[in-house]
């Protein structure tokens, strides 16, 4: 075994050939056994074993710089730069991150999550090289999903302008999460599948120049048609156009080709694009044959790749997925917009019944969100189907696209609040902060499953603007779902439980961790009132003015960064009415990245569980004998 021996990628150097390969075979299986247990991003990364092997074998990390898009695909880089032995820990609390991580190891230069981010990376690596007299290697690995972001798109304009020395490596295996989409994905298909482009470009533009020059006025016909004869024989054409110099495709999989073609590309003085095509999930039949399932695998059986996830009650996601196709019929102007995550959002039942009315756009937040403001203007009901995490990307469209048109958008805000094994850079925490203080939107969070298929119902019959629905990456509470759908009144809370003294205003979740808490109290001899704080924007004025006038000690209990959701709102809401004396407490994430681990770790992190929600009310009772209570407050 040559494995357990590799903790540093210097040692690659001195391997033949044959011994990386078996290296590549050590390695999937590893991963292929590892990933049994704690599950991760599996596809991506038996995809890209032959190509991370190559680049360490080719260069000397740290000096040059590797940088991975998303950084889900890392997992062979963390391998070979001294992780292995921690593998058993992957994307666990305290264990190492499912991305690249900085303060893992010195190899790890750029961190990600969201994709299309590493074009401008190396951009800015390669420039700071420049200016710095350096002479190190920078080198970006960006999917071909990744490069459906925008992002990536304006990377490339500058780069191939500026003729900086950098490396993109182009890791094509027609897959996003769900397929690849898009006009640049036909683009590269065609250079997959069409055998001409497989002619090496070399030996084309060798044949071209041996055609004799003519003067005269066939000299401009005869280089029209060379030019036409390299567009149809030479790969790559529109990356050269861009300013790179094309290199491949090649074989992803075939270590002497990547080797071959990337000592090739040193001796290119300007950015470089290698072509690589891989298959995801390579060497693992079940992630082979079920790419989408392999993507990000959840712990499963070796034998079958089946998951060994016990069956819950239907996620949030499922009911979102299932409501839609109702309103689908009800009303024929619905249409879903996904920005690349079709699977994720629980739309594919939707795209089989109705598969004219469910656009994915690919990585594509931006385009997605003033496509759904368009569509609304022209008197579509568009229901932009996004991440919270990922729907940061889309701020600037949101403000000035949608709401300030007022255009009638219903966002379905899915994995809002704390996400799990992804950790910091995909937790849904900062959407009700980034999005409440737009003027013309309102936006609920529902309390169970049941409640937000009656919000889908009330967006869709909203005409008066943009609505938002926001709920978590969790199961649902198993409520029974009611058969019929009906309108809230919009701004409306609902006071679940009485209780003068006390009263946890919650939303989403956190309803449900109130109420508990209430019921242990209830046996302490303390009576806490319960809110459902369903709407975040607006909130319930007579409600507030109720609790303010009734001198009733509120906790804002919100699995959302504390700093301006819905706790703030409440303050704000109490400023503005010159309420001096309303006793607000807050509970919502802190100033912090909380970094991966499981939903319960997190929410025991920041402390949103019942345990502290009772702690903090009976020290406020506690406290309470030596404040004064007031009983008017207006
Ligand atoms: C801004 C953003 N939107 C969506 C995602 C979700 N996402 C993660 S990986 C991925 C697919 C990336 O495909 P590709 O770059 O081709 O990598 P592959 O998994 O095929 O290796 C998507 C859509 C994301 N990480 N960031
Ligand atoms: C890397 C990435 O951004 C996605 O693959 C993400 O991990 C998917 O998350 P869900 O599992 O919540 O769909
Ligand atoms: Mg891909």
């Amino acid at each position: 075994m040559l494995l357990p021996q590799i903790n540093d990628p210097e040692q690659l150097k001195s391997l033949s050939t044959e011994e990386l390969a078996t290296l590549a075979e050590e390695i999937r299986r590893f991963l292929i056994e590892k990933l049994t247990v704690t599950g991760g991003h599996l596809g991506s990364n038996l995809g890209v074993v032959e190509l991370t092997l190559a680049l360490h074998y080719c260069y000397d990390s740290p000096r040059d710089k590797m940088i991975y898009d998303v950084g889900h695909q890392a997992y062979v880089h963390k391998i070979l730069t001294g992780r292995q032995d921690r593998f058993d820990t992957l994307r666990k609390r305290d264990g190492l991150c499912g991305f690249v991580k900085r303060s893992e190891s010195e190899h790890d230069v750029w961190e990600a999550g969201h994709s299309s981010t590493s074009l401008s990376a190396a951009m800015g690596m390669a420039m700071a090289r420049d200016l710095k007299g350096e002479d190190n290697k920078v080198i970006a690995v960006i999917g071909d999903g990744a490069l459906t972001g925008g992002m990536a798109f304006e990377a490339l304009n500058h780069i191939g302008h500026e003729k900086r020395k950098l490396m993109v490596i182009l890791n094509d295996n027609e897959m996003s999460i769900a397929p690849n989409v898009g006009a640049m994905h036909n683009y590269l298909s065609k250079i997959r599948s069409d055998r001409h482009y497989l002619r090496a470009k070399d030996e084309v533009e060798r044949s071209l120049k041996k055609i004799p020059a003519i003067g005269g006025k066939l000299a401009k016909t005869v280089e029209k048609i060379k030019d036409s004869l390299k567009y149809m024989m030479v790969p790559g054409v529109l990356f050269e156009e861009l300013g790179f110099t094309y290199l491949g495709p090649v074989d992803g999989h075939d270590l002497e080709k990547l080797i071959d073609t990337f000592h090739q590309a040193d001796n290119v003085s300007g950015p470089v694009l290698v072509h690589v095509l891989t298959t995801k999930g390579k060497g693992y039949k079940p992630a082979e044959t079920d790419y989408y399932k392999s993507h990000a695998i959840s712990p499963y059986k070796i034998e079958s790749g089946q998951s060994l996830k016990a069956v819950g009650n239907p996620m949030y996601t499922e009911v979102f997925g299932q409501t839609l196709i109702e309103l689908g019929h009800e009303d024929k102007r619905l249409i879903a917009v996904t920005p690349a995550m079709p699977g994720g959002s629980g739309l594919f039942p939707f795209a089989k019944e109705f598969p004219d009315r469910m656009i994915d756009v690919g990585i594509a937040e931006q385009h997605a969100a003033t496509l759904c403001a368009a569509l609304a203007m022209e008197g579509m009901k568009p229901v932009f189907a996004v991440y919270s995490t990922f729907m940061q990307r889309a701020y600037d469209q949101i403000v000035h696209d949608i709401c300030r048109h007022n255009a009638n958008v219903m966002f379905a805000i899915d994995r809002a609040g704390f996400v799990g094994a992804d950790g910091e850079t995909h937790q849904g925490v900062y959407d009700i902060a980034f999005m409440r203080h737009i003027p013309n939107l309102v936006m609920m969070m529902p309390k169970d499953e049941n409640e937000l298929r009656h919000m889908m119902k009330t967006a869709l019959e909203y005409n008066d603007g943009p609505i938002a629905y926001r709920y978590p990456r969790i199961d649902g509470t198993g409520v029974q779902l009611d058969a019929e759908l009906r309108s809230l009144p919009i701004g409306s809370w609902e006071r679940l439980r009485p209780g003068d003294d006390y009263a946890v205003l919650a939303c989403g979740p956190m309803v449900q961790v109130a109420e508990e808490a209430a019921e242990i109290l209830k046996r302490e001899g303390i009576q806490v009132g319960v809110v459902n704080a369903r709407f975040l924007k607006p909130l319930d004025n007579s409600m507030l003015l109720e609790l303010a006038h009734a001198a009733t000690s509120m906790v804002v209990l919100e699995e959302a960064s504390q700093a301006g959701s819905l706790g703030s709102a409440v303050l704000e809401f109490y400023a503005e009415h010159e309420i001096y004396d309303a006793r607000v407490h807050l509970m919502g994430v802190p100033d912090l990245f909380i970094e991966h681990g499981s939903i319960k770790e997190q929410r025991q992190e920041t402390g949103l569980t019942v345990e502290a929600l009772c702690a903090r009310i009976k020290t406020m009772k506690a406290l309470s004998k030596y404040t004064y209570k007031t009983t008017s407050t207006s």
